[in-house]
Order: C-alpha cells, then sequence, then structure tokens
C-alpha cells in the first residue's frame, strides 16, 4: 500500500498521519489511538512499528493459600467472571487447608537439528563421549550464568528420522525464561558441531516443551465443604470426578477444561511479564504428551476428599525479556511478593487449578451462565453503547429479563433513553 513504505523509520506522529491520510483510520479513530500513549518510548522501543498502547484490565484474585503462604495474586484479562472464578476456587481449597506444590528441578531444554548425517549410533556415540566440551562451550557463550549458579547440564541425542535428529541441550537457567540466553548457547554448540563433526545443522532454538521445568499443584478437601443450593456435596464432587474423566478420554472437552486452566494462568503469566504464547503451547503439548489430548488437571475422590492434581511445563521468569522494562510487571512482583521464578511457577500452577475447580464446580451444578453472565452483562451493556452513569440501570434492567444478550442490551438502553426524554419532556 502506497505511503506505507519503511513504515518503521517514521517517527509516532507521521505513521498516525499516514494512516490518516490513507484513509485507513478517521481522525477520531487517531486520537484514540494518541489516548494510549502518554509513555510512548517504552512501545516504540520495545516492538515494531508501535502505534498504540494497548491495554487490558487487571484485577487482583484472592484467598491463595499455597504451602501455608498467603498470596495476593494479579490478573491481566479482557474476559468477565475469570478473576472471580478465581477467587472463589481458590477459596473452597483454602477452606480446606490450601494448596500444596512440588517442583523437581527448573531446566530449560534447547535444540540442535542436524540433517543428513550418516550414522545415527556412531554420531551419538561421539556426542555423549564429546558432552563435556560441548557443555563447556554451552557455557562459555553465557558465562554470566555460571556466576549465577546455572549452565548447562546435560545433552541427549534423539533420532527424529532417518535424516534427522536433535541434539537436546539442557540448561539451568536461573532465574530467567531463558530463551534468549539459551539460544545463544545452542548456537555456540551447533558452530562446533558443525565444524569439528562435519555435521549439517538445520536450525538451533530452544524448544517450548519444556518438560525439564514442570510444576504441580495439589488440594485436597472434604466432600461436605462442596454442598450448594440443590445439591449435596457428595453430588457435586462425583460430578467434578465425571468431568474430570471426560476430560482425559475426549479431546473435545479437553480443550475447553485446559482454555479454563489457562484462564487463569495467561493472567498471571501476562501480569508478571512474562511469554504467554511459550507456555500456552508448553502446556497443550504436555496435554498431548501421550498421544491424546486431555486436560492438564485431574480430580478424584479418595476417602471422603476430592483431590485435584494439575502438572504443567511453568518455564516462567522473575528477570529478562520485557520483565524489568514494563514499570506494571514490578508493581505485579510487588503484589505478589514472590521472592524467585520458582516460586512463581508454583503459583501459577495453583491458579491453574483454582480456576478449573471453580468452572467445574459451576458446570456440574447451576450451570456456567448464571454466574458467568451476571459479570459478563456489564460488557454486554458497554458494547451495546451504555455509558458509564447508564450501566447500573441496564444491569439492574437485564436482571429481570431471561435473554442476557446484546439485544436485550440494547433494548435496556433504549428504554432508558426513552424515560429520559419523556422525564425532560
Ligand atoms: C462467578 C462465580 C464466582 C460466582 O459464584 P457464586 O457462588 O455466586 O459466588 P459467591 O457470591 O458465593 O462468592 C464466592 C467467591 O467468589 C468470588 N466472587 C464472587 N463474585 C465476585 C465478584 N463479582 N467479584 C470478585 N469476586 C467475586 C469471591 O471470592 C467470593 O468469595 P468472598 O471473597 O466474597 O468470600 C462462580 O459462578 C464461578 O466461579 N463461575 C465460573 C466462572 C468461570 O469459570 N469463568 C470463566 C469464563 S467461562 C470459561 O471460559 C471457562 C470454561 C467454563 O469453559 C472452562 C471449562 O469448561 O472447564
Ligand atoms: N521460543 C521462545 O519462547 C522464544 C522466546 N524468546 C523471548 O526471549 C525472552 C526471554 O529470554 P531470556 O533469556 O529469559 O531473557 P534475556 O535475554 O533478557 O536474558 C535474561 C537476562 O536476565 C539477566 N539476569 C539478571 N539476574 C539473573 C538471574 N538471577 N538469573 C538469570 N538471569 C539473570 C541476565 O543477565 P546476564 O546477561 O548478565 O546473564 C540476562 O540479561 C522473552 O522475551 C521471550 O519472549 C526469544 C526467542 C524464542
Amino acid at each position: 500500500m502506497k505511503g506505507l513504505k519503511k513504515f518503521y523509520r517514521k517517527t509516532l506522529q507521521e505513521r498516525w498521519d499516514v494512516l490518516q491520510d490513507r484513509k485507513i483510520l478517521t481522525n477520531e479513530q487517531i486520537k484514540c489511538l494518541k489516548r494510549t500513549t502518554d509513555a510512548t518510548e517504552l512501545g516504540n522501543s520495545m516492538i515494531e512499528n508501535f502505534i498504540a498502547n494497548y491495554s487490558i484490565p487487571e484485577g487482583v484474585s484472592f484467598h491463595y493459600l499455597i504451602d501455608g503462604r498467603d498470596y495476593i495474586v494479579p490478573m491481566v484479562t479482557e474476559e468477565p467472571s475469570v478473576i472471580a472464578a478465581s477467587s472463589h476456587g481458590a477459596g473452597l481449597i483454602k477452606k480446606a487447608g490450601g494448596f500444596k506444590t512440588k517442583i523437581k528441578q527448573r531446566l530449560m531444554l534447547g535444540q540442535i537439528i542436524l540433517e543428513d548425517f550418516q550414522d545415527f549410533q556412531e554420531l551419538r556415540e561421539k556426542i555423549d563421549h564429546e558432552q563435556a566440551s560441548l557443555l563447556r562451550i554451552a557455557n562459555e557463550a553465557h558465562y554470566s550464568l555460571i556466576k549465577r549458579g546455572g549452565g548447562a547440564r546435560w545433552i541427549r541425542c534423539r533420532k527424529l528420522a532417518d535424516d534427522l535428529m536433535s541434539i537436546d541441550l539442557a540448561v539451568d537457567v536461573q532465574e530467567a525464561m531463558g530463551a534468549n540466553m539459551l539460544n545463544t548457547m545452542l548456537e555456540a554448540v551447533a558452530d562446533y558441531v558443525r565444524k569439528e563433526f562435519s555435521q549439517t545443522v538445520l536450525m538451533s532454538i530452544l524448544s517450548n516443551y519444556a518438560t525439564e521445568c514442570l510444576a504441580v499443584a495439589e488440594c485436597s478437601m472434604p466432600l461436605s465443604n462442596l454442598k450448594k443450593e440443590n445439591f449435596t456435596g457428595e453430588e457435586i464432587g462425583h460430578k467434578i470426578v465425571q468431568a474430570s474423566r471426560v476430560a482425559q478420554l475426549d479431546p473435545y472437552r479437553a480443550a475447553t477444561h485446559n482454555k479454563g486452566i489457562m484462564n487463569g494462568i495467561d493472567a498471571v503469566v501476562l501480569a508478571t511479564g512474562n511469554d504467554w504464547r511459550a507456555i500456552e503451547s508448553g502446556a497443550h503439548a504436555f496435554a498431548a504428551r501421550d498421544g491424546l489430548y486431555r486436560g492438564l488437571s485431574q480430580w478424584t475422590i479418595v476417602g471422603g476428599q476430592l483431590k485435584g492434581r494439575i502438572e504443567l511445563p511453568l518455564p516462567v521468569g522473575s528477570v529478562g525479556g520485557s520483565i524489568g522494562i514494563l514499570p506494571l510487571v514490578k508493581v505485579n512482583q510487588k503484589i505478589l511478593n514472590v521472592k524467585s521464578a520458582e516460586e512463581l511457577e508454583r503459583i501459577i500452577a495453583c491458579v491453574g487449578l483454582g480456576q478449573n475447580l471453580a468452572a467445574l464446580y459451576a458446570l456440574v451444578s447451576e450451570g456456567i451462565q448464571k454466574g458467568h453472565m451476571r459479570l459478563q452483562t456489564k460488557s454486554l451493556a458497554i458494547a451495546a453503547g451504555a455509558k458509564a452513569d447508564e450501566i447500573q440501570q441496564v444491569l439492574s434492567m437485564m436482571s429481570k429479563t431471561k435473554g442476557k444478550n446484546l439485544a436485550a442490551a440494547k433494548a435496556a438502553i433504549k428504554e432508558i433513553r426513552r424515560n429520559k426524554q419523556h422525564e425532560r419532556n
């Protein structure tokens, strides 16, 4: 498109001008972009072709008692009812003593993919034999990690096809998520393999399937705690177990089950400046680890207790990437009051489990729409064009109607305005 060439070389004002001159945006729409950019330097230096700061609401979730410590959890999300549900689930778990977590290790994996090798077995033996040198080369490529107590830990080889193999490098990345660090190390090792082993390297990159960075969260509660209106605690507990089984058997349900889990996980990952695409891709790969895509959490009843467990890769950092740059991330780290990336992992796993409990609890009892739509109605009112001083009235009118949809919200606004006009006349 004319005028958009070398967009990245233009100043922010020039970019807005081009968008307006080309009639891509109106003057009003440009003003909307401008209103978001009180601090332009940050966004402009973080990403390319910057035109605005896109904001998503942030809230806090309560009742997280994790390994005996209370946490307030900041969550960034555009979806109504996620934060309420998170607090609800965490509250049910807190009543029974809170969450327990486990983390075995925090290693990130990277891959050097070789192609057209002659003999896999022979090459594997050669790489095993030179493991110490390869680890040293990796460490020399990012030496500061060694000073922090981290560094490359082990190497393994996997045959992917007759002509393709992966050299996997495992690295203790300490407090970082480690993608960039690992990529630097991988490229150094790949260079050595190319030159010294005369191998063809296809590419080198970290893997987001972070199987060496798993977090587990568990909880247990008496069935009687689950009692609700027309249901006994036993009934609800049994139905939650059935819902959990369905998510293990059916990928159609598993995807939705996991979407509910990621409602909470993504919101905390975003609030803490971490890479949510990395967490999403790793979680879903883990969910399909035995060939069938399954729910990331499971619920069982043992000795009159409902027990929940979630396990997933959570390679988050407390430093690195945009974490140290975004001012709100610092504020959110303060709200969470976490001391390390590992502690953050534990919290995020618990949020996934708490979120899942709330969703299943609603689904198998009153259904999702009652609680969710009560909170979604506000968004509907805004989407229908309600002004700030009309929202409460729209909500109260919609609470009396059956259809909680955009048409109902629009009808409510129309009536409010008609009544106002009437009063004025
Ligand atoms: C919405 C609730 C919590 C209402 O549930 P309720 O039983 O009406 O709530 P309550 O009034 O008894 O309050 C219980 C707790 O919920 C929290 N809470 C309650 N209301 C609020 C609020 N307005 N603002 C903030 N927090 C709220 C709050 O923590 C409160 O305890 P308190 O702190 O008062 O002691 C419940 O119905 C629920 O958890 N529903 C699940 C909603 C959900 O999962 N939403 C996500 C969107 S749907 C989806 O994307 C996922 C899904 C469902 O498809 C996943 C799946 O299929 O597995
Ligand atoms: N596939 C993927 O997921 C990919 C993701 N990315 C992106 O990479 C970024 C994350 O990479 P990452 O390597 O973590 O970030 P950085 O490149 O920012 O590296 C981490 C930084 O943190 C510093 N640091 C300070 N204290 C510590 C500590 N205690 N432990 C560890 N590091 C410390 C390191 O300092 P020093 O330099 O002194 O060691 C380093 O500068 C994200 O933005 C992600 O989106 C990039 C490529 C691919």
